[in-house]
Order: structure tokens, then C-alpha cells, then sequence
């Protein structure tokens, strides 16, 4: 079956208006770009036709090239497609729009994004929508634009604009788009088709110029300062990520068009991208935009025709850390927020919190100053139940202390109404056990955000067998309104992300008492590419978390922990962690981290009372054989969660490391990158270390069926038990 196609229409002005029409985001799949070939060619023999517009269906001009057409490979039906799409690209690049004898306008309502833009930039003039999106978003694949954009965007909008929109992903609205030259005008979505045959057809009266982007050189600078724009770019591209070579390629070809020319930098473009295309890193990206669109996709819920129910008002119980950084993030979406707190002090505490989330928005020019009054007074602060009766959903945001939640459950089954979703945000605690002293288990979920709430991307949403499917699909639909990711996992101690994790932090704990240094396993885990290493991340929590979490993990887990005491050594010197100033780094008033010699008399101690047998290997661990130890656990855990039916699909945990742990997404994700060894050598690595060090290593069944039968880790396993 055809993925999409366009369809032409000749107005009587003369005008053949050819509109992109494949859902949902009018993808331009070699379908689409073949008959836009054909309605092409057939408006330029035409006589009746004398000028052309472009334009996409239901309001969106085009989300860009079809990312799912990167993968096909030639095959027996199909033995030249890749060819075709050579071919394709090649006379829409070059040939086709930008020489033609007569002249396209671009009408951009929506997204015209990637090759979407890129098309409209091949069109001699473009009129916009003020809510339109313009941009080149490729990078974000790990690609580099592939239809002209490396040469035509920096010639109209300035060589520093088209850097900061190409290497930061970041697409322009309508109306900014104007003010930098990528579109000619901004008019209303009535006007939109009108104003641009008007358009069209005052260049063929030459009322107007015929602007092809591609020869024009007065928004390019000198030579000297061309250089010297690049080479900072370069240095902040680096600076970024140093692991990621494709932003380099791209300024690279961009250098290539400026001084050698733009058909030198189409033929540039053209070859880097073909090469960037079959990387490894363009694969993992792309495999990402995937995963991370299917996780709300859950099998018999999501299709199941329930409506998401209007969430008005939210009240959250705790205003410390997580409970503020929660309000901030529904506020900042427009959401009402009751915030408890037990007493005058810490619910001014909690509102501080609040105001300042909001000013780093505003710092940072993601809030303007007149929004930040608006969203504050979405917010009321108190300190009983009765208002909660107007909420829809209550999130529980307490310390990690079972008692204290489950009263705070009976509380709210006596006080709020019977439809109100109640949730909690533990990272860990059995929600059966929360539940335990309520009757109303079919109402509890798992609302599970990340610190800093208001920050981070990815929410836990977490379903024990009793949560009905309408609160699911509530809770997906609050994830939505908040702009996070959702992942729906099943109940169990630490849910999906943290579960996953935590023999990550175990075997750092285990190799620090078996000889390695703290900053070298931070520094050769954030080299991987995690945000920060173990040692920093503990600090960052909070020691008190840590052994509260530990806890648990060790009433659930026992055979696959590790009991190392430096956290209690160093808690008994009130060394807490970065909120004391003091934990396994040090810290400055600007919380700026560095080692403290001091730490070795802890780990002294530590050693000390470890019955351990020393290895003397383990110490000359290489950089990358510390990664295998510390992160095949991980993938370890992820398929026991797999197994049980925690988790869906592996997918699902190649986006919760991501936007919950930083694992880096140009690896693809935990399983992603896993499968990139093989289920074997994973499996051979963990067994070698559990004959020395036990449990902790041990691999699972999953794994070892897998390795045996030779399969992929993201394979979804036969008879797997379902907690969903
Ligand atoms: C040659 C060129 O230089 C190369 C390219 O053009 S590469 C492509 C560049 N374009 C992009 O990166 C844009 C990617 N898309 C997006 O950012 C967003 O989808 C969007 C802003 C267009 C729309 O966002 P939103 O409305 O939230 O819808 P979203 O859920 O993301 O997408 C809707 C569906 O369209 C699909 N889709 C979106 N863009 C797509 C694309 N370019 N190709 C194929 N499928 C696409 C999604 O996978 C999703 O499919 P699903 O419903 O089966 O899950």
C-alpha cells in the first residue's frame, strides 16, 4: 500500500496548488515524493498552469522525510528502492523546483520540519501561520539535513541563526521566522492558501522577486568571520557532547558551500549524509524517536476507546523537594495545585521551593516574568484535607516511610471524592502496601517523577493489577498535559527505573571495597556518557534516600545485594551529601563539586569491613571493562523486569534509562545498546563474575535462554508473566 501521495489542483488564476497528504504529519515517504514528481512535472508542461503553490493536508505542511524509509533496505520486490530515493532526492534537490520555469511559493501552516522545510526552501518565496514550526531537527537523528538545508537555511537567515537552529534542534515560530527572512510573509490559516497564489503569481508579473535561496549570498558573511563563527561553533558542539561527530560533519559541509560554493556543498551534504545515515549512532537515535512514541501504546488499554476524564485540579501531599518540583511542573502547565504541607514552616518552605523553580524558568527564558505571576497563582498552599475534595488526582510526595504513607492513604479515601485518582510518588515502596488500609485499590496508581521533577522528561506510571485502565489512561493523558514521557510498568519494589538501576549502584559500591577509586568510576561513567558517575549522583540525592531505598532493595532482592558500609561510615561524620555540602565530593557555594582527600580514611573503613576476598584483577579494571561490570547488571535486571512483565517491551526500558537515568540516547537506550553486544557475551561476562563474586552477577533466566538460543534481548519473550 501507498504511504501517502499528493494531489493537484488547477485554480482558474492559473494557480496549481499541490497539497502532501500522508497522516499524520505528511511524512514525505518515497510515495510522496514520486508523485510529487509526477504533479510536478505535469504543472510545468501544463499551459493552463503558471505558477505553483505547495502546501500540506489537515494544517500540517510536512513533519519531513519518512524516518521509518531510513531502514529499507532493497529487497526482491523492491531491488532498485534505494536508488529510487537517490534519484528522488536528487531531482528535487537539484533539478526540479529551484530552475524551474515557473515559480512555487511554500503556504506553511503546522510543521515544516526537516525535508519539509527543506522542500519550502527549495520554493522561491514562503508565507507562513504565526503557530507555524520551521526547522531542521536532523541532528536530533543523528543525520545532517539532506535536501539542500545545510546550504539554503544559513543564506536566509544568517549564517549564526542557521547554526543555532540546526546544531540545537530548535525550529522558529511563524512570526520569528519572519523577522529572520525564512518566511516572506505571516498571514492568518484562512488567508493562507490565497496569499500565496497571489504571491506565486506576482513573481510570474515580476512584481516580486525570483529568489532562488540557494544564489543568494547577502546573508552570508565575510570569509574571515564565516571561519571564525564556525570555529566556535565547533567548540561549543564539542563541548555539548565530545562523543558525537555528526553537529562537526554538518558545520563542515555548511564551510564547504560558503567557500567552495553551494553545489559543492550539496555534493558534500549528499555524501555525509549518506554515511552518517548507516552509522551506529543514527540508528540509535532513530530507534529512540521510535520507542519513545510507542510507550503510551499499551495493549488493552490504550485500545480499548476509553476517554481520558478533564483534569481540572491536583493536590499534592509534601512540599519538600519532590512534592515542590511536582507543582511546579503542573502549573507550569496550567494546572490548579493544593499543596499540603503539616505546618506553617514547611509549607512556606514548599512555596519557596515553587517560586524558585519558576525564576530558574524565567533565568533561563523559558517563562517570561508576567507568566510567572499567572502560573504562581495557579498554586494555594494548606495545611488540612478539607480542599481536597475538589482535586481529581492527589500525588503523595512524603519521605520514603511506609507507615506515614499508608495513613496518608486512609486519609485520603475519607477526604477526597470517590472518583479522585489517587497516587503516590514513592521510587520504591510496594503500592500494595501503601494501599494496604484503604478499599479503594482500583483508584492507586504510581505517579513516579524524576528529581527535578519540574525538569526532568520521563514519568513512572505505575499499575498494580487492581488499578483500573480509566485512571491509566487518566494518568496518561496528565503525562501529556505536563509534556512528559510516560512509561506504564507494573508494580513491584522499584518499579522499572529504579529497579533497573540499582545494581548499578551496588557493584560501584562493591568495586570501590575492592580497590577502585570513587572519582575514576564517576569519571569513566560519565565519559560512557551518564550525566554522572554513581558517587556524584549519591550526593545529589541525598544519603538519607540512599539507605531508605537500600532498605528496600535488601527486603526484596537479598541474594543481589551488596552490603558495602561506606554510606553509613560517612553518615556517622555527617556527611549526608551535596544539601550538607559533604558527601563523597565537596562542595562550593556554587555547589561546584571536587574530591576530598578526606574520603579515603572512609573507605578505608569501609575495605576493612568487607568480607571480601580480594581480587587483584579487579583493581586494573580497563575503562571499558568497568562499564561492562557496572551496566550488565543493569541490562541483567531490565530482563528479570521483562520476564516478570514489569516492563512491556525492552523499548520501554531504552526510554525510561534515557529520560530517567541520562543513559545516553545516541547509544539507543539500556537494550538497545545491550543487543549491540549480544545476549552471549552478556551472559558469558556476568556468569565468569558470579563464580567469584555471587549473586549480584548472577545472570537470569531470560538472559541465558536467549543467549543460548541466540536471540535479541528486545525480542519480546514467549509465556512472559504480566504484572499489567
Ligand atoms: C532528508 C531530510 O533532511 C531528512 C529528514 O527530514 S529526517 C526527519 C526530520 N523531521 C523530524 O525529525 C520531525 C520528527 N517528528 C516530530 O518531531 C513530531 O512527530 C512532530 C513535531 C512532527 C509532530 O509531533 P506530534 O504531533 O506530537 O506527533 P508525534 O506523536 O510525534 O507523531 C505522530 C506520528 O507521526 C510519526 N512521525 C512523525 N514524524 C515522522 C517522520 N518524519 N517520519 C515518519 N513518521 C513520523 C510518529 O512516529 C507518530 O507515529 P505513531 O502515531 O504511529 O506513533
Amino acid at each position: 500500500m501507498a504511504r501517502g501521495s499528493t494531489s493537484m489542483e488547477v485554480r482558474r488564476d492559473g494557480v496549481a496548488v499541490i497539497t502532501v497528504s500522508n497522516p499524520p504529519v505528511n511524512a514525505l515517504s518515497l510515495d510522496v515524493i514520486a508523485s510529487l514528481q509526477r504533479d510536478y512535472g505535469e504543472a510545468l508542461r501544463r499551459s493552463d498552469v503558471k505558477a505553483i503553490v505547495l502546501t500540506g493536508a489537515k494544517g500540517r505542511f510536512s513533519g519531513g522525510f519518512d524516518i521509518n524509509a531510513f531502514d529499507k533496505k532493497p529487497s526482491k520486490d523492491c531491488p532498485v528502492l534505494s536508488f529510487v530515493n537517490k534519484l528522488n532526492i536528487y531531482v528535487v534537490k537539484f533539478m526540479l523546483l529551484p530552475d524551474a520555469p515557473k515559480p512555487s511559493v511554500a503556504a506553511i501552516d503546522g510543521v515544516a520540519l526537516g525535508g519539509g522545510l527543506e522542500l519550502a526552501m527549495v520554493c522561491h518565496a514562503r508565507v507562513s501561520t504565526s503557530s507555524a514550526q520551521l526547522g531542521l531537527p536532523e541532528l536530533q537523528l543523528g543525520i545532517i539535513p539532506g535536501l539542500g538545508g545545510t546550504q539554503r537555511l544559513p543564506r536566509l537567515v544568517g549564517l549564526p541563526k542557521a547554526l543555532e537552529m540546526l546544531l540545537m534542534s530548535k525550529p522558529l515560530k511563524g512570526v520569528e521566522a519572519h523577522k529572520f527572512g525564512l518566511v516572506d510573509a505571516v498571514v492568518s490559516a484562512d488567508e493562507l492558501i490565497s496569499t500565496a497564489c497571489s504571491w506565486a503569481l506576482e513573481i510570474v508579473e515580476d512584481k516580486r522577486p525570483w529568489f532562488r535561496s540557494l544564489h543568494r549570498t547577502d546573508r552570508l558573511p565575510a570569509l574571515e568571520e564565516t571561519k571564525k563563527i564556525l570555529n566556535f561553533a565547533r567548540v561549543q558542539a564539542q563541548k555539548q557532547s565530545a562523543s558525537l561527530q555528526h553537529p562537526l560533519v554538518c558545520i563542515d559541509v555548511i564551510e564547504e558551500g560558503i567557500i567552495s560554493g553551494p553545489r559543492a556543498g550539496l555534493m558534500k551534504e549528499t555524501l555525509c549524509g549518506k554515511m552518517l545515515e548507516m552509522s551506529q549512532i543514527s540508528k540509535s537515535l532513530r530507534h529512540v524517536f521510535f520507542a519513545q512514541r510507542a510507550t503510551s501504546k499499551i495493549p488493552n488499554i490504550s485500545n480499548l476507546g476509553l476517554t481520558p476524564r478533564r483534569i481540572h485540579k491536583v493536590a499534592i501531599v509534601g512540599g519538600g523537594l519532590m512534592g515542590s518540583g511536582i507543582a511546579t511542573a503542573l502549573i507550569s502547565n496550567n494546572l490548579l495545585v493544593i499543596l499540603k504541607e503539616v505546618n506553617e514552616q514547611f509549607l512556606d518552605a514548599g512555596i519557596s521551593r515553587v517560586k524558585a523553580n519558576l525564576q530558574s524558568l524565567v533565568k533561563r527564558g523559558q517563562m517570561t516574568k508576567e507568566d510567572y505571576e499567572k502560573k504562581l497563582s495557579l498554586l494555594s498552599g494548606v495545611l488540612d484535607y478539607e480542599q481536597f475534595r475538589e482535586a481529581d488526582v492527589v500525588i503523595e510526595a512524603v519521605i520514603e516511610d511506609l507507615s506515614l504513607k499508608q495513613k496518608i492513604f486512609a486519609d485520603l479515601e475519607k477526604y477526597c471524592h470517590s472518583n479522585c485518582i489517587l497516587a503516590t510518588n514513592t521510587s520504591t515502596i510496594d503500592l500494595h502496601l501503601i494501599g494496604q488500609k484503604t478499599s479503594c485499590q482500583d483508584r492507586i496508581a504510581g505517579a513516579h517523577f524524576f528529581s527535578p521533577a519540574h525538569a526532568m522528561p520521563l514519568l513512572e506510571i505505575i499499575r498494580t493489577h487492581r488499578t483500573s485502565s480509566q485512571v491509566v489512561i487518566d494518568l496518561l493523558n496528565v503525562a501529556k498535559q505536563i509534556r512528559k514521557t510516560p512509561i506504564v510498568v507494573g508494580n513491584c519494589t522499584g518499579f522499572a527505573v529504579n529497579r533497573m538501576f540499582f545494581p548499578f549502584t551496588q557493584v560501584a559500591y562493591f568495586l570501590v571495597d575492592y580497590g577502585l577509586d570513587v572519582y575514576h568510576i564517576d569519571h569513566v561513567i560519565t565519559k560512557f556518557g551518564m550525566p554522572m558517575g554513581p558517587f556524584r549522583l549519591a550526593d545529589l540525592v541525598g544519603f538519607g534516600v540512599a539507605i531508605a531505598s537500600r532498605k528496600q532493595y535488601l527486603q526484596s532482592y537479598p541474594e543481589r545485594c551488596y552490603k558495602s558500609m561506606l554510606i553509613q561510615i560517612m553518615l556517622e561524620e555527617n556527611r549526608t551529601g551535596e544539601s550538607s555540602r559533604k558527601g563523597f565530593y565537596l562542595y562550593d557555594d556554587k555547589r561546584k563539586a571536587s574530591p576530598d582527600p578526606e574520603m579515603n580514611k572512609y573507605i578505608e573503613k569501609s575495605r576493612s569491613m568487607a568480607s571480601i576476598v580480594q581480587d587483584p584483577k579487579l583493581p586494573k579494571l580497563t575503562d571499558d571493562e568497568i562499564v561492562e561490570m557496572m551496566l550488565f547488571p543493569v541490562v541483567n535486571e531490565a530482563c528479570r523486569l521483562l520476564d516478570e512483565g514489569v516492563a512491556m517491551k525492552a523499548s520501554d526500558l531504552d526510554v525510561a534509562s534515557i529520560m530517567g537515568r541520562g543513559f545516553p540516547s545516541y547509544r539507543g537506550g539500556v537494550m538497545f545498546w545491550a543487543d549491540s553486544f549480544g545476549a552471549k557475551y552478556i551472559y558469558d561476562r556476568l556468569k565468569d563474575w558470579s563464580k567469584y563474586h555471587g549473586g549480584i552477577f548472577e545472570p537470569c533466566e531470560y538472559l541465558s535462554t536467549r543467549a543460548r538460543q541466540g536471540l535479541s534481548l528486545a525480542a519480546m519473550a514467549d509465556g512472559a508473566m504480566s504484572r499489567l
